[in-house]
């Protein structure tokens, strides 16, 4: 897969910058927030090299399963699901949920456990409108942080029931979480693209029991 690197990416080493003084919340209707982080992770384009490799050199992607996603049935994309015990395939994503937790932790009063991950391989790749719903977020107020890498894609949210909607762009390193009741009282998706779209992994990191 072809991918066009920025120039900072290029120099600089896969890491972390802060959170702390460099995240800034919106809050959204009815007790939903999101709070963006733009390039949170440097070294956004090596690691995405890494991840997009096959095999035991990066991550065993596999088919969208429809039982699971049965609100998606439709949608290409390539999928990972780490359960809370697994391995994650690099390094920086264990620092990244070890990172997030600990800045979170008052607020969310739990730790990030699984890391789902999705790679949209060009502008046809899309995931429809949904809530991640299965689970204690069917009912309750939780988070579920986003990590992109690769060509930036637009990450869409609207109301449930109706409502403009609100876009960003994300990729190379920058960080949404969506937090309160966001995700029974607000939608998202990555819609499809005509334009010519390079491929963007995301990394989506939540509690136990949230999906
Ligand atoms: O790729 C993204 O940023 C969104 C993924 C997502 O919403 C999901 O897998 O539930
Ligand atoms: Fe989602």
């Amino acid at each position: 897969m072809a991918l066009q690197g920025s120039l900072l990416d290029q120099i600089d080493d896969v890491g972390l910058r802060p959170l702390v003084g460099a995240i800034r919340r919106v809050e959204l209707t009815r007790g939903a927030w999101i709070d963006l982080r733009p390039g949170w992770l440097t070294g956004a384009d090596e690691l995405f090299s890494r991840l997009s490799l096959g095999g035991s050199a990066g991550v065993d992607w596999q088919g969208e399963r429809r039982q699971m996603y049965d609100r998606e049935v439709a949608t290409p994309r390539l999928l990972r699901f780490y359960h809370a015990h697994e391995t994650l395939p690099d390094p920086v994503l264990t620092q990244a949920r070890s990172a997030l937790s600990a800045h979170y932790r008052g607020e969310l009063g739990e730790p990030f456990t699984t890391a789902g991950m999705c790679l949209y391989r060009d502008g046809r790749d899309s995931v429809a409108w949904h809530g991640d719903r299965i689970g204690r977020s069917n009912t309750h107020d939780t988070m579920v942080a986003i990590v992109s890498i690769g060509q930036p894609r637009t990450f869409a949210m609207r109301p449930v029931g109706g409502g403009a909607s609100i876009r960003h762009t994300l990729g190379h390193g920058d960080l949404i979480v969506m937090g309160g009741s966001a995700q029974r009282t607000w939608e998202h998706a990555i819609p499809k693209s005509s334009k010519a779209t390079g491929p963007r992994i995301s990394i989506q990191f939540r509690p136990y029991d949230v999906r």
